[in-house]
């Protein structure tokens, strides 16, 4: 191996090889190259002519190329020499170089890119296990950590030639592609010259065989000869700088080399390329192949990037945008409602990204329980098992992503004994949001199958009280099993609409409402969510989320010595479902949008469309599969500052109904005086005027035939009803309240032909007028008589004209 004489730079320290090793005598005789040669084999020799011939021809080419670019153009700057040996500037140029290309990246909506993001991640590091320094990226890709695991070896390699002058010649060969060369020639030609020595044992085939290799050895070594060819005129300026920087030089002038032929290479495709032709009617009916559609995508893409370059003249935006639009659906199997609801969300580039990363299952991940064992020795025992993991990023201390398994990891003694909880990444994020603190009382509204409670439970570390809440019971079998298992011991279970919690409940520290949701930003693991999902769905979760989130607001206490604090959550990336939530909740109640403390996802939006959001939605965060390989999410964090309801908030639709439900409990005894009950004692005739609505209240409903009007009313209403739901909320028209004392059951009131029941009303008023004006005041008075009979008497007249029947029938 060759060795370098150290004649400038004092020696650090006494090196292994150093200790063991002379320093080397150079003799520097004139006949060296003869000498040399004497010692070199046949073939070697060969070689080194070959080699030498064509270096000398490659000399001459470049110096005649120089002369006649010289000639031609002459150099706009001299040339500083004193720039090549400054490696300190050069360095900060690259690193300038390297920041602009960063900033370059486009942002779309408003958002970090994607790309900018994966950057980042690359470097981010954590590992409890080793050094509690490991690679983030290590989440996303194997690939990203083999390039991490590179470059951590590189700068090991550069830190320890710099610390240690003796392993020098060892980062030598890894860095220095030249003194590789030259190494490894040496060490064969030492090799080749023993075994000569040794009386040419080799074998005539085995040798051709060496040469071949050798040969080839030799195409290599010309091509690398061929790139290092500008470089060699630096190399006697790199003998004065460090091995290191002279690799980084030589690193340098490659990426650079490399970018500018890519450069070229691009542009040199852009011209060739044909111009995209929008196709007829005919050429779409016609399109078969998948592979044909997802061109056509790239293609509109490629035209919406630089339109007024690449257009059509005779073709809109919109009609490149609907054509996308199309052809995005059929490729990735979506509905076109849903379709146009990401497209606008993002721009065609992102979007493109989001369908592909929706289409990929994110990593594994499972989170430790903390309430019963450490990351680090989860993550050993289940390596002893064979599973293959790593901790899940920097910004978790529990979780842990899987990337092989010889085992299900729903089986293992770990998990069976709670040690862990199988959790996705972004699922983590709410709880670390909302910070929950020992002693507190919190409340998980909407918790099965307890995730996310299990990991609020382990950070109270099983003190305080936690109220794990769920509509659905089925789901709630799932969250006691949970808890058992993980040890969970200062929980309350419970059963209840999360929209009615405030009303056996209030005062909460902390409130974690992980509403349910359309699941837009989990389609990897339901992709269902693609082509089912409808217009009516959206308006439905997003009006359950508003009343779920004013009651979550209601259950908090502005006063709680440590908190006051709601997150919300999604698993969606529709800002109808997240930031339009929010800002309704802002409008509705005493609660201010703060930092949810996690230090990466991207920005809430502060606008979308026609809207308009506060300002401080940017503290708001989304994560998204393709910037961060988590599933889509959004995290909002509130604070409550005051526990009255503003006077401008609009009533509750929920609300509503409740006071709807109460206007049916009457008084059994209605003072007919009363003012207040004279609408309703005036309806309630009218109703009873109209034949239909007698026979719903008086006939048990197994008496009406199928198809009779009342049934057809009851059919016609039903569309009127969906029509109400689609609303949003606070838009709801409320419906007409119940006017008989007596719930109906047959029909319900609220299913009640409204326009009817109006038109009876009117009729009796006018009616009421008429015989007013008529002077017939006791004739009034009389039919009020009577119809506080009816009232009183509803039960006595059906059974009187019930016992008749039975007697007439007798
Ligand atoms: C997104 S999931 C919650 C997941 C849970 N936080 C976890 O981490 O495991 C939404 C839950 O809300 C429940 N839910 C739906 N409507 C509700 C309501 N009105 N009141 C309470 N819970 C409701 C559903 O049953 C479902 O379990």
């Amino acid at each position: 191996m060759g060795r370098k004489i150290n004649l400038e730079r004092p020696k650090k320290g006494p090196g292994r090889k150093a200790r063991k090793q002379p320093e080397p005598v150079f003799t520097f005789s004139k006949n060296e190259d003869e000498d040399s040669k004497k010692k070199l084999s046949r073939h070697q020799v060969q070689r080194l002519k070959k080699r030498e011939i064509v270096k000398v021809q490659k000399k001459e080419e470049k110096k005649t190329k120089k002369a006649l670019q010289k000639a031609t153009n002459p150099p706009a700057n001299t040339f500083d020499p004193t720039e090549l040996f400054n490696v300190e500037k050069s360095r900060q140029k690259y690193q300038q170089l390297a920041q602009k290309s960063k900033q370059q990246v486009p942002a779309s909506n408003g958002h970090q890119n994607g790309t900018a993001k994966k950057n980042r991640n690359l470097f981010d590091s954590d590992n409890e296990m080793d050094e509690d320094d490991q690679p983030a990226s290590k989440v996303s890709t194997d690939g990203a950590r083999v390039k991490k695991s590179q470059m951590k070896k590189f700068l090991q390699q550069a830190d320890s030639g710099d610390e240690d002058d003796s392993d020098e010649d060892e980062m030598d060969s890894d860095v220095d592609e030249e003194s590789v060369e030259s190494d490894e020639n040496d060490y064969e030609d030492d090799e080749e010259v023993d075994e000569e020595e040794e009386g040419d044992e080799m074998d005539d085939d085995e040798e051709d065989d060496y040469d071949q290799d050798d040969d080839e050895d030799d195409d290599d070594e010309d091509d690398e000869d061929d790139e290092d060819d500008e470089d060699d005129e630096d190399d006697e300026d790199d003998e004065d700088m460090l091995p290191i920087e002279a690799a980084n030089k030589k690193l340098r002038k490659r990426m650079e080399r490399e970018q500018k032929d890519a450069d070229d290479e691009m542009a040199e495709a852009a011209v060739n390329r044909e111009r995209f032709a929008f196709p007829s009617d005919e050429e779409l009916a016609q399109t078969t192949s998948l592979q044909d559609v997802h061109i056509r995508i790239k293609d509109v893409i490629g035209v919406l990037a630089d339109f007024s370059v690449n257009r059509d003249p005779n073709r809109s935006r919109c009609e490149y945008i609907e054509l996308l639009k199309k052809d995005l659906c059929l490729y990735y199997s979506y509905n076109d409602y849903f379709m146009g609801l990401l497209m606008d969300i993002f721009s065609p580039n992102e979007l493109l990204e989001f369908l592909e990363a929706s289409e990929i299952q994110r990593p594994v991940t499972i989170r430790t329980n903390s309430l019963k064992t450490r990351r680090r020795d989860l993550a050993q025992a289940l390596i002893n098992r064979g599973i293959n993991l790593d901790p899940i990023g920097k910004w978790s201390k529990e979780g842990l992503v899987v990337y092989t398994s010889q085992v299900p990891l729903g089986a293992t003694p770990e998990y069976l004994a709670g040690h862990y909880m199988l959790q996705g990444g972004s699922s983590m994020l709410p709880v670390m949001a909302l910070a929950p603190e020992e002693n507190e009382r919190i409340l998980d509204l909407c918790a099965a199958p307890g995730g996310k409670s299990s990991h609020i439970a382990a950070l109270m570390k099983n003190t305080g009280v936690l109220f794990v809440n769920d509509a659905n019971k089925e789901r709630l079998h799932a969250v006691v099993g949970n808890f058992h298992r993980l040890g969970i011991q200062n929980a309350v279970v419970t059963c209840i609409n999360g929209i009615k919690y405030g009303d056996i409940m209030k005062g909460f520290d902390r409130v974690l409402l992980d509403a349910p949701c359309t699941g837009s930003g989990v389609i990897s693991k339901d992709p269902s969510v693609k082509a089912t999902k409808t217009e009516i769905d959206v308006q439905r979760c997003y009006n359950l989320q508003r009343r779920l989130l004013l009651a979550a607001i209601d259950c908090l206490s502005a006063n709680s010595p440590t908190g006051g604090y709601l997150v919300y959550s999604t698993c969606s990336i529709l800002p109808q479902e997240n930031e339009w939530v929010i800002d309704f909740a802002l409008k509705q109640r005493n609660v201010r949008i703060v930092p949810t403390g996690l230090d990466f996802g991207v920005e809430g939006m502060t606008n979308f469309g026609p809207h308009r959001f506060h300002p401080t939605m940017k503290h708001t965060r989304r994560f998204y599969p393709h910037t961060h390989n988590l599933d889509g999410f959004f995290v909002a964090k509130l604070q409550k500052f005051s526990d009255a309801i503003p006077k401008s908030a609009v009533v509750d639709p929920a609300e509503e109904e409740q006071t709807e439900e109460e206007e049916i409990k009457l008084p059994k005894k209605i003072d007919k005086r009363d003012w207040y009950y004279k609408d309703i004692i005036e309806e309630r005739k009218a109703k009873r005027a109209d034949t239909n609505h007698v026979v719903t209240v008086f006939q048990k409903p197994t008496n009406v035939k199928k198809g009779t009007k009342s049934n057809k009313q009851e059919k016609q209403s039903a569309p009127a009803q969906k029509e109400e739901e689609k609303q949003p909320a606070g838009t709801k028209i409320p419906k007409q309240a119940s006017t008989n004392g007596t719930k109906q059951r047959s029909v319900p009131e609220s299913k009640m032909n409204k326009r009817e029941a109006e038109e009876a009303l009117r009729l009796k008023k006018k009616l009421k007028k008429v015989q007013e004006q008529n002077g017939k005041a006791t004739g009034f008075d009389k039919t009020k008589k009577m119809a506080g009979k009816q009232k009183q008497g509803v039960k006595k007249d059906t059974f009187k004209k019930k016992v008749g029947k039975v007697r007439k029938a007798n």
